[in-house]
This record gives structure tokens, sequence and C-alpha cells, in this order.
């Protein structure tokens, strides 16, 4: 296999993982996005990133988009170049919308547009490939095929994905905290049990069954669709106020999550008013984004 093109720009959606009861296998894409540019160049990689990130993020072949570029082209089989790439970034790092899987998927999509034959690196490749990167599926899931998604592994170890159906309409908010409280997935990981109580996983089990009629169509069936007893109260001392925002919003009738591990908030509706009113006069910010039902693509 060949670099036939000399450049490739793709436009990566955000995304929420979990979802509530959706533990490692829910998720959803939104309509914000981070894009990247990327030329093969002769001389050495150079990142310039804008936006999030910028300044802290690695600048050559360490930085997390360029290793995903660089394994996406080893596994179609094609050579190796240097890299002057542009990023815009607009996903929070360690914030709970999934950017390393997003930069992750970028990588590897930027590898298809690059090669004599984009099937080589296929969505179903991109998805395999960026869950190795990640270790579980579920925010590489939207962030390739987009909408809602469910994703597994499957006993041979192999990752797959399909989509829920999901009311395209359907509002949502992100409730992102200050910047000072991001939290990484690592961390956040190491908090949680090796075990859990049958009743939990019952518990989830249904939750996630009502939670896929709900996102279909029937949002009367939003608030016990998102209650979990798997992960969010595990990771309390790690997130405490993002936990009390949820647990505030769930009061008042907000079908309200932490989103992937956090710290985001998501809201499975609008919020307005009072409620909205009071998490922004505490430094927090609220994106009201729609739900991207594309995935990442080439532009
Ligand atoms: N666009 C990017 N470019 C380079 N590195 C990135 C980019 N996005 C994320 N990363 C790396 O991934 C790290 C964040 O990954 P982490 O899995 O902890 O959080 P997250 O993906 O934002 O959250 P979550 O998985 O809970 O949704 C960043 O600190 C950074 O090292
Ligand atoms: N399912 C993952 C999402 C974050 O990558 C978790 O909650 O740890």
């Amino acid at each position: 296999m060949r670099l036939a093109h000399e450049r490739a720009a793709v436009r990566v959606p955000a995304t929420t993982a979990n979802m509530g009861p959706g533990f490692d296998s829910f998720g959803m894409a939104f309509t914000y996005y981070d894009e990247v540019e990327v030329r093969a160049v002769t001389g050495a990689t150079r990142v310039r990133v804008e936006g999030v990130g910028a300044g802290s993020v690695p600048e050559g072949d360490d930085n997390l988009v360029v290793r995903a570029l660089r394994a996406g082209l080893d596994a179609a089989g094609a050579a190796q170049a240097g890299f002057e790439m542009r990023c815009v970034n607009r996903i929070p790092h360690g914030g709970g919308m999934g950017s390393s899987a997003s930069a992750v998927v970028a990588g590897l999509v930027l590898a298809r547009g690059l090669l004599s034959d984009p099937r080589a690196l296929d969505d179903s490749a991109v998805f395999s490939l960026a869950t190795e990167f990640e270790g579980h599926p579920d925010n590489v899931a939207p962030a390739v095929f987009g909408g809602a998604t469910v994703a597994w592994t499957q006993e041979d170890g192999a990752p797959r994905a399909a989509p829920m159906p999901v009311d395209a309409s359907l509002p949502v908010s992100l409730v992102v905290p200050p910047l000072a409280t991001r939290l990484s997935t690592r961390q956040a990981r190491k908090v949680l049990p090796e075990f859990v109580p049958r009743a939990d996983a019952l518990f989830n089990t249904s939750r996630a069954a009502v939670l896929m009629l709900a996102l279909a169509g029937r949002p009367d069936l939003l608030l016990a669709g998102t209650e979990d007893r798997l992960h969010q109260e595990y990771r309390r001392s790690v997130l405490p106020s993002s936990m009390e925002v949820m647990d505030s919003l769930r009061q008042q009738g907000y079908p309200a999550v932490i989103s992937g591990a956090g710290p985001t908030v998501l809201v499975l509706s609008r919020l307005e008013g009072d409620a909205r009113a009071a998490l922004e006069r505490q430094g927090w910010t609220l994106l009201t984004p729609g739900i991207d039902m594309e995935g990442a693509r080439l532009v």
C-alpha cells in the first residue's frame, strides 16, 4: 500500500459514554468537533495545536493523533513519512467527552485519507484499532459511526458495535466544570471495585433496557433509564462536585448522569431557568450540541 495523497483533513465528534446504566458499552456522538489537517512531508513531524491542549499536548511523534495515524498506516502496510499537522481542538481533555477516543479516531481516519486504497482502513478497521488504543469501545463506537451506539467485546476479545435507535432531535445539555477539575479516565477507573453485588448488576440490566426504549422515543422513561449502581457512586470521592450537580438535577426531574468518566455532567434534556443560571454562576459551562449522526469523516 502507498500514500497516494499529500494532504487529508478530518472532523471528529465529541462523545459521551455510559449514559448511566450502560457502563463501558453505551455511547453517543455530539455535533461538537475537533478538526485536524495533516500533510505528509520529508522532514520531521511537527504538530500545531490551537484551542484545547495548546501548549500541553506533545507536538511531535508522541502526539496521540500522530501515534494513531502511524498505527493506521502500519495496519494498512503503508510506508511512514514525516507529518505537518494542525489540530483545532474543542473537546476538553480529561472532561468526560471522549477526547482521547476522538484523537485516536481522527488519526486513523487521517491515515485512511492518505492511502491509495481507503478501504484498507474502513470504519470497522478504525473501530477495532481505536478500541485497542483506548482499552474499551464505548467512546470509540459513536466517534466512528455517529448517533447512539452499544459496543461490547466478544468472547474472543474482538470489539463489536451496533447503532441504537435514537430520536435525533433529543435535546442534550453538557454541563462542563471549570478547567481546574479535569479528571483522567485512568484515575477514575482506579476507584471502581472489581466485584459488584448481584442486585446492582440486575438493577443496571433493567435500566439499560429502559434507556434504549427512552432514547428511541419514550422521553417519559429517561429518568428511570438513566439510573445506575455500577460506577457513578463509586466515583463520588474523585467527582464530588459533579455528583452533587447530578444529584441536584435528578431531584429536580432532569435525567442527569456523569458523562463518561466525568467530570462533565450529561443531561438528556434542555437545561433551563434557575437550574441553568445557578450552575453558570458557579463557573460551569453549558453546551447544548445536537446529536451527530455521521461520526468522523474526511473533509
Ligand atoms: N486532541 C488530542 N491531541 C492529543 N492528545 C489528546 C487529545 N485529546 C486527548 N488527548 C490525550 O488524552 C488525555 C485525556 O484522555 P482521558 O481518557 O483521560 O480523558 P477523556 O478522553 O477526555 O475523557 P473520557 O474518556 O472520560 O470521556 C489528554 O490528557 C491527552 O493526553
Ligand atoms: N466507560 C468509560 C468511559 C471513559 O473512557 C469509563 O467510565 O471509565
